[in-house]
């Protein structure tokens, strides 16, 4: 693939997050992901775009080994985080999960009050000796999530009452607040309203001063506004990846250009 080649001459390979090679994934007999190799860039949002069905959040999902929760799911090749390959039998997938967080499409805030929602992960991962300590987290959390304000004065109220976007936001607070390396977003804008997309959308581009994020997106403007990195996805190939201003201006697969310009979807 020309692109890897350009990403692999560019970019420094300390910026590397996470590397997979060979990557194929089955459910049952449905072979629905083909033989991906991608570099995914440390402060970088990257988008997974493509048609539905293409495999963009089965891949993801290979990510934090969200798969193993699927029965049918059978994952082969190698996804390695900052070298470390993470089907290692010896690698914890719940640890995993807070190295490597993920932001559903509905917002599922836990039925718990916003601090307590906040505040569970670095709980169950020891994260904190004290209450100070937690409270510092918890706010911390809240305010790369862009939220603090909005909830400080009612962190006791349950976080299931809070609007559809507030309630993304706090799951992006709940995600971070493990300190993780990586974000995975699947569609994390789908079920909100525009203005609540805009406004995560712009959080999104504040943590990759921090983070990698990955996001799985079907709106094309959206991948253009947000992420630095396009993969475009197909018939559970990996067809093309690269920078996002030149997947969308000067593709070099057809299938690519095909999409884009709304020839296939
Ligand atoms: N839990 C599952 N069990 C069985 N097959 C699945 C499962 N999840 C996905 N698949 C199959 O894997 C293939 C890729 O699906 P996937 O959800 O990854 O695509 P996608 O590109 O994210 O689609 P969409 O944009 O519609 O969400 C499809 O053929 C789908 O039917």
């Amino acid at each position: 693939m020309n692109d890897m080649r350009i990403v692999e001459r560019d970019v420094d390979i300390t910026e590397n997050k996470i590397t997979a090679r060979g990557v194929q994934v089955y459910y049952g007999t449905n072979h629905a992901l083909k033989d991906v190799d991608v570099d995914i860039l440390d402060k970088t949002v990257t988008a997974f775009i493509g048609p539905s069905g293409c495999g963009k959040s089965t891949f993801l999902r290979c990510l934090n080994r969200m798969n193993d929760t699927v029965a049918s799911a059978r994952v082969e090749g190698e996804i390695l985080l900052e070298g470390e390959n993470i089907y290692d039998p010896k690698v914890d997938p719940v640890q995993l999960r807070a190295k490597v967080g993920m932001v559903f499409q509905k917002p599922n805030p836990f039925p718990k009050s916003i601090y307590d929602n906040v505040a569970y992960g670095p709980k169950i991962h020891g994260l904190t000796r004290n209450k100070a300590e937690l409270d510092e987290i918890v706010e911390k959390s809240l305010r790369r999530a862009a939220i603090w304000n909005e909830v400080k004065d009612r962190l006791d109220a349950s976080g299931t009452g809070l609007s559809g976007g507030q309630q993304q936001r706090l799951c992006i607070a709940r995600a971070v607040a493990t300190n993780p390396e990586v974000l995975l977003m699947d569609e994390p804008c789908s079920a909100l309203d525009p203005i609540a997309t805009a406004q995560v959308e712009e959080l999104i581009d504040e943590l990759r001063s921090q983070y990698s994020v990955v996001i799985v997106t079907h709106s094309m403007q959206q991948a253009a506004r947000v992420s630095q990195k396009t993969a475009f996805f197909h018939l559970g190939h990996l067809v093309e990846y690269g920078e996002t201003g030149q997947i969308f201006t000067n593709p070099q697969d057809p299938r690519t250009e095909s999409y884009i310009t709304g020839r296939i979807g």
